[in-house]
């Protein structure tokens, strides 16, 4: 039942259902309230949406009007949409699929707020799927992507809920109305952190789906000569194709492994708060943001590449290639807006930059900071070797980090307010953060082709794979890596020379390196990249079943056409 309804498309939107409301019953609910709701959840007995974002607000959590006011002379809080920018708007099945859903609101008892919290609330009725007395709701229209999902609105007009439908399993409130503090404001954000972890993984997939489409269609299509009087080669032999493709290719590895990591973080570092350990909070935030934002942007741009690498057919939904970069764009822009956590992930650098600066050894992802000599040691580097690129990316990171702190501590000592200082080296925070993350990935692509489990022949080309990405890396940011000397204009152009050289020994690979994403024709949903490589044939086919083809002469002729032409033919 619950596959079925997860294909059922056709403005049934169960996603975040799965992705969202059930695993903030997981992550948010006491045991008592996981027995009354994870299992109806879970069988999809009920449906859930996940209702945060409100039409004036997505980024600005602690900004949201939804409120949640305590009533302890019947023991229910009063969910309420006091203006037209509280209203919800955006969650995913909240404007017809979903019966209930998590509200994020306000929580106010004995007169004062305490921030946002997360409510159960029953939306529709379980009977006839109308909506709750005090409940309005509605999709918001047509969006750039993704039209299956009913993104919706929800009003709530002095809706009654039993206070045991507060989420309780950090904060509570108790029958009195007294506040029970929970160990950190911010577990109540913990169900966005675990769907940034894994949006890393959409992104992977989303980047193979796409190369596995581009690099399968460059075998299928020939194009120009290459040689005079010489067959029309695949457009995949022209080094600029390999060049669009390959570095996307790798890409897609690098952010399939990082979601290892990623995973493997989460669950250690959500089981050591489950013991009452905080103190790896602040890290799985910070990573979790910085790889969301990262990998979603870079998939984005990279389905675009290779959208434009299959020429015409790339353009049309033939290809799956328009559908999957809506979709990759969605996710730059949910779960966080992509520049927002981004500076999130700063903001948890220059603090860590200011611990090594007072002499606190650093661990975890930023352990580097500390470690990495502030003056450039130039020289002729090996740039071919995996520890050598790890290293010019670890600098690079460490110098921008160094560099965006110490010019926002000159700001504050020339007396601009912190938040002034911030606000005017965000830009450089920024760049800092993206280096930051950007040399994460590639050490972890490092280590982790270093250390898989797969035989030698493989291990080979997962190297060539990791290479490519990391000299690719360097080219297209190479002003950064000259900027202090740590790399040589020499050292660049060999970065260059073993780029092309990466891209010749990848090229008989490519093929074996898309088919191991083992991605099923039936979720490629691209003629383009199908399997058996016959694209012509479908191509038609597919073109055949377009509405408009239904008849030879379409009622546009009759209604607008014919007209026109004849009052155009009388007046000649
Ligand atoms: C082809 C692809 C296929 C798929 C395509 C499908 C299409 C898409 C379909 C489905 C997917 C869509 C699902 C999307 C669902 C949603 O969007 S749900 C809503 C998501 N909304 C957000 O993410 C809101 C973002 N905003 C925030 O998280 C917060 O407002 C903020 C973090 C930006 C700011 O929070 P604030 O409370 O104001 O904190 P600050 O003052 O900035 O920082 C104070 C300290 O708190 C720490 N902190 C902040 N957040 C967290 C956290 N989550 N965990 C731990 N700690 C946190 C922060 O680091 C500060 O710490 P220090 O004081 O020590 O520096
Ligand atoms: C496909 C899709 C599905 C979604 N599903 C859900 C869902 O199921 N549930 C849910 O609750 N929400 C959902 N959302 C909403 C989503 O979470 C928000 O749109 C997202 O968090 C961005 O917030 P916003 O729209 O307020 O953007 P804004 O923050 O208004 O972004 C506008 C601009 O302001 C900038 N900006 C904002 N704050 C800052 C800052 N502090 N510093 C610098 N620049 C800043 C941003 O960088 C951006 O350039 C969905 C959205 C989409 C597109």
């Amino acid at each position: 039942m619950a596959a079925a309804l997860q294909t059922l498309g056709g403005g049934i939107g169960i996603t975040l259902h799965w992705i969202a409301f059930t695993p903030t019953i997981e992550q948010q609910a006491t045991e008592e309230q996981k027995k009354k709701w994870l299992k109806l959840a879970q069988d999809v007995a009920i449906v859930g949406a996940y209702a945060q974002t409100e039409m004036g607000h997505g980024t600005f959590v602690r900004g949201l009007e939804t409120t949640a006011t305590y009533d302890p002379s019947t023991q229910e809080f009063v969910i309420n949409s006091p203006t037209l920018t509280s209203t919800k708007w955006w969650p995913g099945g909240l404007g017809k699929t979903a019966n209930h859903a998590t509200v994020m609101a306000q929580l106010y008892t004995r007169g004062k707020c305490y921030g946002p919290h997360n409510f159960m609330v029953q939306i529709r009725s379980l009977e006839n799927h109308q909506p709750c007395p005090g409940v309005t709701l509605g999709d918001i229209g047509p969006k750039m992507e993704s039209n299956g999902n009913d993104n919706g609105f929800a009003r709530f007009d002095h809706v009654r809920i039993p206070r045991e439908n507060m989420l309780m399993k950090f904060a509570r409130v108790e029958a009195d109305g007294t506040y029970v503090q929970p160990p950190s404001s911010k577990l109540a954000y913990s169900n966005m952190v675990y769907l940034r972890g894994t949006f890393v993984m959409s992104a992977a997939q989303a980047l193979a789906s796409a190369t596995t489409i581009a690099v399968r269609y460059s075998c299928v299509r020939r194009q120009s000569e290459m040689k005079p009087g010489e067959p029309e080669p695949q457009i995949l032999e022209y080094q600029t194709q390999q060049y669009k493709l390959f570095p996307q290719l790798a890409a897609a590895y690098a952010f399939w492994f990082a979601s290892w990591f990623m995973t493997q973080q989460h669950g250690s570092i959500t089981g050591s708060m489950e013991k009452g350990d905080m103190s790896g909070l602040a890290e799985l935030h910070a990573l979790s943001a910085g790889l969301k934002s990262y990998t979603t942007a870079v998939t984005a741009r990279g389905i675009d590449v290779c959208r434009m690498a299959c020429g015409g057919h790339g353009y049309s939904h033939a290809s799956g290639l328009p559908a999957l970069f809506g979709g990759a764009a969605a996710l730059c822009t949910a779960e966080g807006e992509n520049t927002v956590m981004m500076l999130q992930t700063a903001r948890y650098l220059v603090k860590c930059f200011a611990q090594s600066q007072a002499g606190k050894r650093l661990t975890g992802t930023v352990a580097y900071l500390s470690a990495v000599q502030p003056s450039p040691v130039a020289g002729n580097r090996n740039m071919s070797d995996l520890g050598t690129l790890v290293a010019a990316f670890q600098h690079r990171a460490a110098r921008m980090v160094r560099h965006a702190a110490m010019q926002m501590q000159g700001e504050m000592q020339k007396g601009k307010a912190r938040e002034d200082a911030w606000n005017s080296c965000s830009v450089l925070l920024i760049k800092a953060a993206e280096a930051h993350v950007h040399s994460f990935v590639v050490r972890n692509f490092a280590e982790t082709v270093q250390t898989v489990e797969v035989d030698e022949s493989v291990r080979a080309v997962l190297t060539s794979l990791c290479q490519l990405y990391s000299l690719y890396g360097i080219t297209e940011h190479a002003g950064d890596f000259l900027k202090d000397g740590y790399l040589t204009g020499r050292d660049i152009d060999a970065a260059s020379s073993h780029l092309s050289a990466m891209l010749a020994r990848v090229r008989p690979d490519a093929v074996a390196l898309v088919d191991a994403f083992d991605l099923h024709d039936k979720i490629l949903r691209s003629v383009l990249g199908r399997y058996d490589g016959r694209v012509y044939e479908h191509l038609y086919e597919w073109a055949k079943k377009s509405p408009l083809n239904k008849s030879e002469v379409h009622e546009s002729y009759y209604k607008y056409l014919q007209p026109f032409l004849k009052s155009n033919r009388a007046k000649l």
